[in-house]
């Protein structure tokens, strides 16, 4: 049998990386794991319970207390929360503009770390995140950091957006891409940031089917 290896893929807001990563899962037929729609459920979760986000131990006392389950679903993967599905309500602006201030917490992160390494014990992961390459899989086979300019990633979600019906600002989406990216890599504990080791693919003209076939390549170079 092949070896089954663990595919990291990190870089800012919108640059792609659930998109590709859900594809080269389905072609190796390994799991995907999205780390952003853990600290999506607990922000989506403490917004309902009315908690502080500046409260490191109110948060983690909610997390403690919390499960999050990513399961395959026929639409990508779906999210539950306490046992409830919750796939689209994280992905609302509230929870998008909130999220980053949840994530600076180390001992939320120290959490999140464990349970995303628990789902990846047996390798045969393509994870996304922001410090997956660097933090949460250090070991990881394959390490990729997408990139692509803020005016195209912000592109690329007004239209996604417009397609699914959901009302659009392109200038707005651009500020709040760049303020999340700001609160992301400028935070103390693993900040959004490429690992020494990860192989950076700027995607700004390059179309989803390239980028796969580029991640791909390394990743069949490493199966063997
Ligand atoms: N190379 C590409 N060319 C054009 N559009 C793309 C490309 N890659 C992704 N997209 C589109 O860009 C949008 C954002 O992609 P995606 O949700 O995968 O980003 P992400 O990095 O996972 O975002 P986030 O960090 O906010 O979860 C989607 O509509 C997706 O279809
Ligand atoms: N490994 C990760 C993943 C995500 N975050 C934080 O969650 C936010 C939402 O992530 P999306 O990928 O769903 O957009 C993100 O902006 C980070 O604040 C993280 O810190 N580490």
């Amino acid at each position: 049998m092949n070896k089954r290896i663990s595919i990291a893929i990190d870089g800012p807001a919108a640059a792609g990386k659930s998109t590709v990563a859900k594809i080269v899962a389905e072609k190796l037929t390994y799991v995907y794991i999205d780390t952003g729609a853990m600290y999506r459920a607990l922000t989506y979760k403490a917004l309902q319970k009315g908690a502080r986000l500046d409260s490191e131990a109110h948060l983690i006392d909610i997390l403690n207390d919390t499960s999050i389950e990513l399961q395959p679903g026929e639409k990508g993967q779906k999210v539950l929360l306490d046992g409830v599905e919750v796939t689209n309500d994280i992905r609302s602006s509230e929870v998008t503009n909130q999220v980053s201030y949840v994530a600076v917490h180390e001992l939320v992160r120290k959490e999140m770390v464990k349970r995303q390494q628990e789902f990846a014990v047996d390798g045969g992961v393509v994870m996304d995140g922001r410090d997956i390459g660097t933090h949460v899989l250090p070991n990881a086979e394959v390490k990729v950091f997408l990139l692509a300019s803020v005016e195209e990633r912000a592109q690329r979600r007004h239209t996604e957006n417009i397609q699914k019906g959901f009302p659009s600002d392109l200038e707005k989406l651009k500020e709040e891409i760049a303020a999340r990216d700001k609160i992301d890599s400028e935070r103390e504990v693993a900040p959004l940031k490429k690992a020494d080791d990860a192989v950076e693919i700027d995607t700004t003209s390059l179309t989803i089917v390239d980028v796969v076939g580029k991640i791909m390549d390394l990743a069949l170079e490493r199966i063997g």
